[in-house]
């Protein structure tokens, strides 16, 4: 259910008022012709928050929104299938195939896991015409769906880029879609993930979706339900943990660390994390992650001239290491360089749920086999 949302805008949440941050909504029919008023409007969305709402509701939108439902009830096909077939392949590439809850580092920080389990698909497999999916998948011909969903986000997420180039004063090959054309290798994928009910997940320790930027030049998020918290850039570094509302016809979009290396570090990369608004609700989400060609050219967030192949490849496996490894990580890599100011939730508060220092040097000792294994 929509929770109460009181002026000035915040949301009770874990018996505080936390804020629901306002941002710019941006007509995706009218950046299709490239309405200077709009393109002005992506522009300083990108360069100044580093996010926006895309409204779909017009006729070149709608269909987007009808591959949604259809993923929606996809999604729910496929997750309430035995963990055998789901894991059929288990994840097969980065950006290719399913993970269980618990791989990752959750909501809280430091010693807590992820409380979500995620299918993707990849754009490139995809177009090959045979990516390897578990047989849920396979076996209810979803395949043509999941095609019409990766092909609709594409052009949602390249006609966004091009608006930016034309923002950008960029031409020819400097133009952004040029580094991310079709016919090139790259990890965009689609992301499809169904968050537990964190009342369920027995420990306690498992919830949401850690704070990162994204490793992606774009990313375009659906989600009918609330749990999505995002740190607006500030002009001292990120202001405090803000809920994003989910609105209706509309998906909300944000900028990656890519796009920010390309555009020289003016754009903003957007920190978020998701938590469990109603920890009785099961949440879906889908992601499109429109990522850069691998071999396209940055200066990353340490300086460092980079492939896009090589920054997903470190940052994917920070993403996925433990919690004590990837404390090691240089900060940059899991923010992309985006500087904080506080904490998340505006005060100096220790996360809830840190272990004790006993149990984080047990838990170290369960990885350091695992690795080995
Ligand atoms: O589930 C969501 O709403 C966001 C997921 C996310 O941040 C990600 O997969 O990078
Ligand atoms: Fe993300």
């Amino acid at each position: 259910m929509a929770p109460q949302i009181d002026p000035p805008q915040t949301v009770e949440w874990h018996g505080k008022q936390v804020p629901v941050w306002s941002m710019r909504t941006v007509d995706y029919g009218l950046l299709l012709s490239q309405d200077p008023a709009e393109v002005d409007n992506v522009l300083k969305a990108c360069l100044e928050d580093g996010y926006f709402y895309l409204d779909l509701n017009n006729i070149d939108g709608r269909r987007m929104l009808g591959d949604q439902q259809e993923t929606l009830k996809l999604m729910h096909r496929f997750f309430e299938a035995p963990i055998e077939a789901k894991n059929e392949y288990g994840l097969i590439s980065s950006h290719l195939g399913y993970e269980p809850v618990g791989n990752r580092t959750g909501a809280f920080g430091a010693g807590t896991k992820d409380g979500y389990e995620m299918l993707k698909v990849s754009r490139d497999e995809i177009q090959r015409g045979s990516p390897k999916v578990p047989s849920p998948i396979k076996n209810n011909g979803d395949l043509g769906l999941l095609e019409n969903s990766i092909g609709s986000c594409n052009t949602i997420t390249k006609v966004i880029l091009s608006a930016l180039s034309t923002g950008m004063n960029l031409t020819g090959a400097s133009r952004f879609e040029n580094s991310h054309r079709n016919d090139r290798p790259s990890t965009t994928t689609l992301s499809m993930m169904h968050y537990l009910p964190s009342n369920d997940l027995a420990d306690g320790k498992k919830a949401g979706h850690q704070k990162h930027t994204d490793i992606s030049s774009l990313t375009l998020l659906f989600s009918e339900q609330w749990g999505l918290q995002i740190r607006p850039p500030g002009t001292c570094g990120a202001r405090e943990m803000g809920f994003v509302a989910p609105k209706p016809g509309c998906a909300f979009v944000h900028v990656g660390d890519s796009l920010r290396f390309a555009s020289g570090m003016k754009m903003q990369s957007c920190i978020h994390r998701v938590v469990p608004f109603d920890p009785t609700e099961h949440r879906y989400s889908i992601a499109y992650f429109l990522r850069a060609e691998d071999d396209t050219m940055f200066v990353d967030s340490e300086g460092r001239y980079v492939t896009a192949g090589q920054w997903h490849d470190e940052k994917f496996k920070a993403f996925t290491d433990p919690w004590q490894w990837q404390a090691m990580a240089p900060k940059s890599m899991i923010l992309g360089g985006m500087v904080e100011d506080g904490d998340d939730d505006g005060k100096n508060e220790q996360p809830k749920l840190v272990p004790s220092p006993k149990e984080a040097k047990a838990e170290l000792a369960r990885a350091e086999v695992s690795v080995q294994a």
